[in-house]
């Protein structure tokens, strides 16, 4: 049994349920029993704790030093957080209705100053954009998805004629959405490829993972193979695209919705950090826990890597029947094979690096909510999958000068996306590696170098560069009638310039003034002379 680390009458700091903010408060007792302590806060609340929830006065002001938003008033922040289950909330003396009176006219007074007041206003923006994102992202889909079949697929013809509700859903096309999900789950489930270990976590445990993506893709492509020799018509996707695309928002609301209850649960460790600022809609878009796991199946890593991307490439094939079977084709055109091969090839690339995927921010930061489950499961399959669904039923003829200059743009995107990709990876691994010893670095405080030659000295996200390159020669494969095939482009360039702010932010925060003069040394982000 854990010694008792602190006696009635201490004063430590104990973390507000549900939250990441701890306070000062006054040990009460200890029950032996339930391994809890009662504290009292100072507005009065009386908590029950559990030890790894209460630090030290002086532990806590060593790691305050490194986290400063801990500080607050528990009453002036408490509508932000959420209540944990395993603890139970006491008020009740007349002493305690006192303090609480006295602690409201000090929150009124200061929720009145215009700070408060620009803070509430900035809660209720946030919730606003949330909802909006929520009914906005699934709206704009269908939208793009109706456009994309019509004739004229110019952005002119909106506003769309909406089709009626009926038409959008079939429970056949919802049972083979399931059974693909319920394959690629068994793939991955498969005691096939190795076990790594993900990067540490808040509690310094390390959570394993199967990589065996690329085996799935195999998998997945004699099937469909196989399929498509029994004159399975696949080409039925095409024809029921919307249907399918209703079956996997559906199914990607469950999942959040599953997600979102299962997280109460969760253990404060568990959480990621952020997705849990007690606002609903918020944390159901954000996602609170970090690595949502049924026993060993981890559903966030699945859902990333899986049922989309390999999804994205047999809905690219179908179209591919779909273009020879509705133009009377005996080989499809150009374009669709350009398209079909360049994806094919992005979506390999991804799943033989499969393990890459454990260190980046989706996975060691970014909670598991409604953005990534639809993300995953609906936006990567039916929207990456424009430019095929596109080519179906709108030509493109490329003349053999524009096939052989779009190819080459391919590779050269492919190889500075994978170049940067793979150095970075092994600089990270190994700094000392014999095979990069001739690049340049500035050290950091930290420990970390950062590579300042090469593609990491051209721009500081050679990685963004290359895949936008590659992204370009997709759309360009489309020609210039509409702008519909250039939306993953658009898509892409907002999200990486985002991702970039964001990455940048963080590197900032952590290299501190190393950050300053590698900015200095590459001064342009992802477009070099540009931005
Ligand atoms: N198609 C899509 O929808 C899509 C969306 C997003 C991303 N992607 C692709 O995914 C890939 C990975 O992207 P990511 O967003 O995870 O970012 P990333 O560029 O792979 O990672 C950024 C991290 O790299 C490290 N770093 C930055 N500069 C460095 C330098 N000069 N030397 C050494 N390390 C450096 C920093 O982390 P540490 O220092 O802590 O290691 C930084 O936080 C990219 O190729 C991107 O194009 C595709
Ligand atoms: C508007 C939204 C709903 C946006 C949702 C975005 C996510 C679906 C993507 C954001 C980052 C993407 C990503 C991959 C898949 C799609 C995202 C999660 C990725 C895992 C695909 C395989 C690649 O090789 C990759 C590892 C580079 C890639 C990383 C980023």
């Amino acid at each position: 049994m854990p010694a008792v680390r602190f006696q009635p009458g201490d004063t430590v700091m104990g973390r507000w349920p549900g939250s990441n903010l701890y306070y000062e408060v006054k040990v009460l007792r200890f029950d032996p029993k339930t391994q809890l302590y009662t504290v009292i806060y100072k507005d009065g609340t009386e908590l029950e704790l559990k030890d790894g929830d209460i630090k030290s006065l002086t532990g806590f002001k060593q790691g305050r030093s490194r986290s400063r938003s801990r500080s607050r008033s528990p009453a002036r922040t408490r509508r932000s957080r959420s209540r944990s289950p395993a603890r139970t909330v006491r008020r009740s003396s007349s002493r305690t209705t006192e303090v609480r009176k006295e602690k409201f006219k000090e929150v009124l007074e200061v929720r009145l100053t215009p700070v408060m007041y620009f803070k509430i206003f900035a809660h209720f923006c946030l919730i606003l954009g949330v909802l909006f994102w929520l009914l906005f992202l699934p709206v704009m889909v269908l939208a793009l998805l109706i456009l994309c079949a019509q004739e004229d697929a110019s952005l002119l013809n909106f506003p769309l004629t909406p089709p009626p509700l009926h038409s959008l859903w079939d429970c056949q096309v919802f049972g083979i959405v399931l059974l693909w999900l319920l394959f690629q789950a068994v793939l991955s489930l498969l005691p096939i490829g190795k076990v790594v270990e993900g990067m540490p976590l808040k509690n310094g445990k390390t959570l394993k993972y199967r990589i065996n993506g690329f085996y799935a893709l195999i998998f997945s492509a004699i099937s469909v193979g196989a399929a498509s020799y029994n004159e399975v018509d696949l080409s039925y996707i095409h024809g029921h695209f919307l249907q399918f695309y209703t079956s996997a928002l559906i199914i990607s609301i469950l999942l959040s919705v599953y997600l979102f209850i299962r997280s109460r649960w969760a253990a404060v460790d568990d959480l990621a950090p952020a997705g849990n600022s007690g606002y609903v809609f918020y944390d159901f878009f954000m996602g609170r826990e970090l690595n949502p796991r049924i026993k060993d199946f981890d559903i966030k890593f699945f859902c990333e890597m899986r049922p989309g991307l390999i999804g994205w490439v047999v809905i690219n094939f179908a179209m591919l029947l779909a273009e020879m079977k509705h133009k009377n084709l005996d080989t499809p055109s150009p374009a669709m094979l350009l398209v079909n091969g360049f994806q094919l090839l992005w979506v390999a690339d991804g799943l033989w690096h499969e393990e890459k995927l454990l260190t980046m921010m989706d996975i060691v930061h970014d909670g598991f909510g409604f953005m990534l489950a639809f993300g995953d499961l609906a936006w990567v399959p039916f929207t990456f999958t424009c430019q095929a669904y596109y080519l179906a039923s709108h030509p493109s003829d490329l003349s053999a000068f524009w096939i052989v200059a779009i190819m080459i743009m391919n590779v050269v995107g492919y190889y500075i996306f994978r170049k940067a990709n793979s150095q970075k990876f092994a600089f990270r691994r190994n700094p000392s590696d014999p095979a990069l010893s001739h690049l340049k670095t500035i050290p950091t405080a930290t420990g970390k170098s950062l590579i300042v030659s090469g593609l990491w000295g051209f721009v500081r996200h050679p990685n963004y560069l290359g895949d936008l390159i590659m992204a370009l020669a997709w759309s360009l494969s489309c020609g210039f009638n509409h702008v519909i095939p250039y939306f993953y482009l658009i898509y892409l360039i907002l999200l990486l310039v985002h991702r970039n702010a964001r990455d940048e932010h963080q590197c900032r925060k952590k290299y501190g003034l190393a950050w300053g003069e590698y900015c200095k040394t590459v001064r342009y982000r992802i477009f070099p002379g540009i931005y």
